[in-house]
């Protein structure tokens, strides 16, 4: 598991752990591991020794840590120059470090055409509010370059507990941080601008809480949660998923949730709708009701709401499904059909599926807002709806009400944003609940091999979204494996 800490459990941590070492042994620690990344980086087109280094450097730690790294380089031989945002303020030590060296110091820029590698190190967990107009000047002009650029702990200008991008904030190529992940580098806009990510241990660990505020799966975690048969299975025990989606005028979708489902972990695959003879067309082992859910026999998990459009008819199959005893997810035009009180009375889970789109009519916001701000966005809807909600789009997130840290995607593609994509999804989700894993489980497995199977199927290529579906086994054989 990958996890991300907030801004003031990071600096509750790093009280705790400073006052059990030796004064500044943290920031020669994050300097130390900030110095090997930019000399493999500098190693990637040439050498350490003769390459020049440009400091971007702030008023804070976050240019202490850059200025002591900036003096292992110049220790090794790289040509090394810092432009401080603020001469006088910049960080001492590290400055008297980096002139020992033999670095210089200045304030002013100068030519950049030959610099190797920009360290961004003007504001890190201490930033708020996007650059201010001379930071993001210098940025700007420092960056227009050929050289990579490497962000000490954070991209400077965005903000490390929301993700968001409130004003002018650097690209990097590539992001070096402390202790921990922050929220922001994981959850987009701002993930966007941190590029790849290292972690440098200071021996954070021991001193931060147990629970995260984000986490993300990895391999070994969603294999551990994979839905595997037994010698005592049988095609009732593994679980029978509902899917009431589709419609006169999108069969389509019916097809396509039915087809994200049968590759999800279920013993079975129900529908029930006007899309049955399309589905049972492209998947004979789908067992079809034409009518109305609650008459389509017993399932351990329902689908509902891809392709539904408007009529009467979905207007019904979205209040059946919910009126059901078994957890139910709700995608698409289920998420306008449905009753808001009727999903706040369950007692079974509930699982939402917006996209941003979607998520701001339910929240009565702008699309934008949701897209800047994903993760109080997908808070917000967990608590109102006291359901587990997953947020679709370039970075999936997934959250439940209660205090159970919010999940974060880590596998998928932008060639994912394709007709058709999300109906895969939620059947595979809802498939995953009927074969019984917790909702925040089953939401982000399902997520997670959608997005493996997107990047499988496309290999950066467009994909259709039944491509999708059709790569879910190999998605799902790399997990295992
Ligand atoms: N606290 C610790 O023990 C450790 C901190 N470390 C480093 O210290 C950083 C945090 O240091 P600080 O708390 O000093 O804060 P930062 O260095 O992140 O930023 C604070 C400084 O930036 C200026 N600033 C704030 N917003 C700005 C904006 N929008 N545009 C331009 N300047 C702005 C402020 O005036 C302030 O002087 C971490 O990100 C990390 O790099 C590491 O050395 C590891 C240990
Ligand atoms: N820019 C993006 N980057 C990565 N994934 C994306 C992006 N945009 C959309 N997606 C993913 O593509 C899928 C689209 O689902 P959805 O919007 O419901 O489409 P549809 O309703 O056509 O099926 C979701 O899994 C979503 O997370
Ligand atoms: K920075």
């Amino acid at each position: 598991m990958r996890h991300a800490y907030s801004v003031d459990r990071v600096r509750a941590a790093e009280r705790a752990l400073m006052a059990r070492v030796p004064e500044g042994a943290l920031m020669r620690r994050a300097a130390a591991g900030l110095a090997v990344v930019c000399g493999d980086l500098l190693r990637r087109n040439g050498r350490v020794y003769g390459s020049r280094v440009l400091l971007l450097v702030g008023s804070g730690d976050n240019g202490g840590d850059t200025l002591y790294a900036g003096a292992a380089l110049a220790r090794r031989g790289a040509g090394v120059r810092a432009v401080l945002t603020a001469p006088d303020k910049a960080h001492p030590g590290g400055r008297a470090a980096l002139l020992a060296a033999g670095g210089r110091v200045t304030g002013a820029l100068g030519d950049i055409g030959t610099v190797d590698l920009v360290v961004d190190g003007i504001t890190g967990i201490g930033g708020r509010g996007g650059l201010r107009p001379d930071a993001e000047r210098l940025v700007r002009e420092a960056t227009a370059g050929r050289a990579p650029v490497l962000a000490v702990d954070l991209p400077s200008g965005v903000e490390a507990d929301t993700g968001q991008v409130l004003g002018p904030a650097v690209r990097a190529d590539a992001t070096v941080t402390f202790g921990t992940y922050k929220p922001g580098l994981l959850i987009d806009p701002a993930a966007e601008h941190a590029g790849a990510l290292h972690l440098v241990d200071i021996g954070l660990g021991p001193e931060l809480p147990e629970r995260p505020d984000l986490e993300a799966l990895q391999y070994a975690d969603v294999a551990a949660l994979l839905p595997v048969p037994s010698g005592e299975s049988d095609k009732y025990r593994r679980g029978v998923v509902g899917v009431a989606a589709g419609s006169e005028r999108y069969p389509g979708a019916a097809v396509l949730a039915v087809a994200g489902a049968l590759h999800g972990g279920a013993g079975a695959v129900r529908y029930a709708g006007p899309g049955a003879d399309a589905v049972i067309a492209r998947f004979p082992e789908t067992l079809v009701h034409p009518g109305r859910p609650s008459e389509a026999g017993r399932v351990q998990a329902w689908v509902v709401g891809p392709g539904l459009g408007d009529s009467s008819a979905s207007a019904t199959a979205v209040a059946d499904v919910l009126a059901s005893d078994v957890p139910v997810l709700v995608d698409a035009d289920g998420l306008r059909l449905m009753d808001a009180d009727a999903v706040r009375a369950r007692t079974a889970p509930t699982v939402l599926t917006p996209h941003a789109g979607e998520a701001a009519a339910l929240l009565g916001a702008a699309r934008a807002e949701v897209e800047a701000g994903r993760l109080g966005a997908v808070r917000e809807l967990a608590a109102r709806y006291r359901a587990t909600v997953l947020l679709k789009g370039s970075t999936t997130l997934v959250a439940q009400d209660g205090d159970a840290p919010v999940r974060v995607n880590p596998t998928g593609t932008s060639w994912l944003a394709t007709a058709g994509s999300g109906d895969v999804l939620s059947g595979l989700t809802g498939s995953l609940l009927a074969a019984g894993l917790d909702p925040r489980d089953a939401a982000s497995v399902g997520a997670y091999l959608h997005g493996l199977a997107a990047r499988r199927s496309s290999d950066g290529a467009p994909v259709a979204a039944r491509d999708v579906a059709e790569a879910i086994p190999a998605a799902w054989r790399d997990v295992y494996a």
